[in-house]
């Protein structure tokens, strides 16, 4: 008896991502009702499955969707606008004085559009954002129909969105009331950094984090001038002040971790803390190179982040891959440090397990939600092929995306992206945002 699901995909290669290691030749995946039921051998698929629909990729590799773990959607409008500046001086003569000139909900619905659109695009089906109007950015992943963990952020200073940290905090969390129970959306509590934040506001975030069960995101340890500064003002080490306030724990995301030395790995590692690693951002601001070797040897969950748009400049997990395990062997002297299969597992599954999402995405198992990527591999540059997982990192492209689905549904098909808005619109968008940041 043959058993009825929605969709069956047939590959050349999966890479499932757990267990560990592994490649499947010529198999397929099953789905029903937007999850994974079977993954198994194409001649056994066929005699077990009977499918809605068939997609064959008989020169793919299918590999779960990519987790973005951190970005500033809504940055892609801001795309270009100052680059070959150091952290500080980008953000305080460049980014901050156009943040407070242009974003308004507006900015942030369509920049976030534009945003979603290129990391689906690129084979990302899943971002954990931290921006300004988080009401704003949660309906446009929604419309975008990508899975996103949308941050409540806050700080000290007024913007024309929020006047102070508990407005801001207000603010954030009445957008996660309005879609509770989203199947795509998700809430984390984002205070920006430990130099806009204080010692009260982090107290605060503690508190909602904890009540609600939360993830927190902030940035943490990006530059040698925010160590000397938080030396100066709180008389420690950033994350010795946030361990002293108990805000870290298993829900924390620190973003960047560059400037870390034993004392702040053991403390990641002891409380169970998550880093987001940004290579490509870290390089273009000089902020430095992230140990990730050691991160990961003490235990510690690293995800890949592209950081916005502006100091990056593209949404593109498959270049932070290759980036990631570029960097970490120029910065340990030692290549054998992060190798693809790692960087592959650092761009989907340990990016889910930070988010706490890992019994949903982040590998090709069954019982997990049908986020899913193939690459293209035909043409002459990518053969021969003895390991598609070592193509993936140090060969291809996001230009290799051939399909993507997020929940069961393409979203990406033949190379076509299936938004319910297309190019031309989403141009007609960013020309006018571009008329008005130009004035
Ligand atoms: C309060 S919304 C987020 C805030 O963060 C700024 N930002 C973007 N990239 C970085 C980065 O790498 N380090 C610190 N802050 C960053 C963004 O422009 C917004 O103001
Ligand atoms: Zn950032």
């Amino acid at each position: 008896m043959s058993e009825a699901v929605d969709l069956l995909i047939n590959a050349r290669w999966i890479v499932p991502v757990d267990p560990h290691d592994s490649v499947l030749a010529d198999h397929a995946v099953a789905i029903r009702g937007g999850r994974i039921v079977d993954v198994l051998d194409q001649d056994a698929a066929r005699a077990r499955y009977v499918a809605d629909k068939v997609v064959e990729l008989p020169r793919h590799v299918l590999i779960p969707g990519l987790v973005n773990l951190h970005t500033h959607a809504a940055m892609s409008l801001l795309r270009g606008i100052a680059d070959d500046l150091p952290l500080m001086r980008w953000l305080q003569e460049a980014i901050w004085p156009a943040e407070s000139r242009h974003v308004d909900a507006a900015f942030v619905r369509d920049g976030t559009l534009l945003a979603a659109a290129e990391m689906i695009r690129g084979g990302i089906t899943t971002c954990s954002d931290m921006y300004f109007h988080p009401e704003a950015a949660a309906e446009a992943f929604v419309a975008a129909g990508m899975r996103a963990v949308v941050g409540a952020v806050t700080l000290e200073f007024p913007t024309s969105y929020a006047s102070d940290p508990e407005d801001y905090l207000r603010k954030g969390l009445a957008a996660r009331d309005r879609w509770q129970g989203h199947p795509l959306l998700g809430f984390s509590i984002a205070p920006h950094a430990p130099y806009t934040v204080s010692d009260e506001s982090f107290r605060h975030v503690q508190t909602l984090a904890d009540e609600l069960e939360l993830p927190i995101h902030v940035h943490i340890h990006e530059t040698a001038q925010e160590i000397a500064d938080s030396l100066a003002a709180h008389g420690c080490r950033p994350l010795a002040r946030l361990a002293r306030l108990g805000v870290l724990g298993s829900n924390l995301i620190g973003v960047h971790a560059v400037h870390v030395d034993a004392s702040d790995i053991e403390l990641l590692a002891r409380h169970g803390c998550s880093v987001a690693h940004c290579p490509t951002s870290n390089m273009k601001l000089a902020s430095g190179i992230a140990p990730v070797p050691r991160l990961l040897a003490a235990g510690i969950p690293v995800g890949l982040g592209t950081d916005g748009a502006a100091s990056n400049n593209r949404l593109d997990l498959l270049q932070e891959m290759r980036h990631a395990a570029l960097l970490a062997k120029v910065g340990s002297l030692d290549a054998t440090a992060v190798p693809a299969h790692v960087a592959l597992r650092m761009a989907t599954l340990d990016g889910a397990r930070a988010l706490g999402m890992d019994d949903r995405i982040g590998s090709i198992e069954i019982g997990k939600c049908a986020d899913l990527c193939a690459l293209e591999l035909s043409a002459p540059q990518y053969r021969p092929c003895f390991d598609p997982v070592s193509h993936l990192v140090y060969v291809c492209g996001r230009e290799n995306v051939s399909h993507v689905w997020i929940d069961g549904e393409t979203r990406v098909d033949k190379g076509v992206s299936l938004l319910h808005i297309n190019d031309t619109e989403l141009l007609r968008l960013v020309s006018m945002w571009q008329t008005r940041l130009g004035n």
